[in-house]
């Protein structure tokens, strides 16, 4: 398996100066009273499709217009949703990308957003200010029900490369109530690892259930017809800082 170890020998920049994810350690970041309130505006119906790409599954959107964006938080101008997906554990004490003063999360939910000044997602994810993704923990609690109608077409998505559709579903629903954030310059944290990344990362988790995790551990990493792998531990682990700032949105 190419792992996260191996990734360097082909990316190099796996040993960049802004590599992610990070492990923030809120005593060291500095409040920023400059930075803006996060403004997300989604439309449920640029909801396209749901897919499993073989590391993730991922939830797809129409991002022909500015109908579902990202603007203000530590951002100028207008960015457009791509796509959200999720990384996780093989267990309840492991699965995010980020930590928090060491501290690992069940999951992580990524919503992926590019700079509209570039004129695709590909130009923009090579530039340093190219794409912003918003990272949500998830703790383990109450059921989801917003989260459950994304598990709900698992099954139809358990192999790689299976896709299916999936339409008006508001991923505003899978926010906290808070969007306090920290806030840092990082990178894509699966290959090709580009530094293209302006994190923002939310403080407030959501809530999953146990069982909902063990539905993410159902999925695959193997195709139809492949001997079957479990899709678990698709997280890449905290990168050196290398010197980097982290901001927080609140005191
Ligand atoms: N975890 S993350 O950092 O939030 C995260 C992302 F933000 C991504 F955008 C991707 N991503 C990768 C590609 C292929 C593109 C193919 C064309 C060149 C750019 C990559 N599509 N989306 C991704 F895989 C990922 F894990
Ligand atoms: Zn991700």
């Amino acid at each position: 398996m190419c792992g996260p170890d191996k990734w360097s020998d082909n990316f190099p920049i796996a040993n960049g100066p802004r590599q992610s994810p990070i492990d923030i350690v809120p005593g060291d970041a500095s409040f920023d009273g400059g930075l803006k309130p996060l403004k997300l505006k989604y439309d449920p119906s640029t909801c396209l499709e749901i897919l499993n790409n073989g590391h993730s599954f991922q939830v797809t959107f129409v991002d022909d217009t500015d109908s579902s964006t990202l603007t203000d938080g530590p951002i100028s101008g207008i960015y457009r949703l791509k796509q959200f997906h999720f990384h996780w554990g093989a267990s309840d004490d492991k699965g995010s990308e980020h930590t928090v003063a060491g501290t690992k999360y069940p999951a992580e939910l990524h919503l992926v957003h590019w700079n509209t000044k570039y004129a695709s997602f590909g130009e923009a994810a090579s530039q340093p200010d190219g794409l912003a993704v918003v990272g949500v923990f998830l703790k383990i609690g109450a059921e989801n029900a917003n989260l459950q109608k994304v598990l709900d077409v698992f099954d139809v998505i358990r192999a790689k490369g299976k896709q299916t559709s999936f339409a008006n579903f508001d991923p505003a629903t899978l926010l906290p109530g808070s969007l306090d954030y920290w806030t840092y310059d990082g990178s894509l944290t699966t290959p090709p690892l580009l530094e293209s990344v302006t994190w923002i990362v939310c403080k407030e988790p959501i809530s999953v259930s146990s069982g909902q995790m063990a539905k993410f551990r159902s999925l695959l990493f193997s195709a139809e017809g492949e001997p079957e792998c479990c899709m678990v531990d698709n997280y890449r682990p905290p990168q050196p800082l290398k010197g980097r700032a982290v901001r927080a949105s609140f005191k």
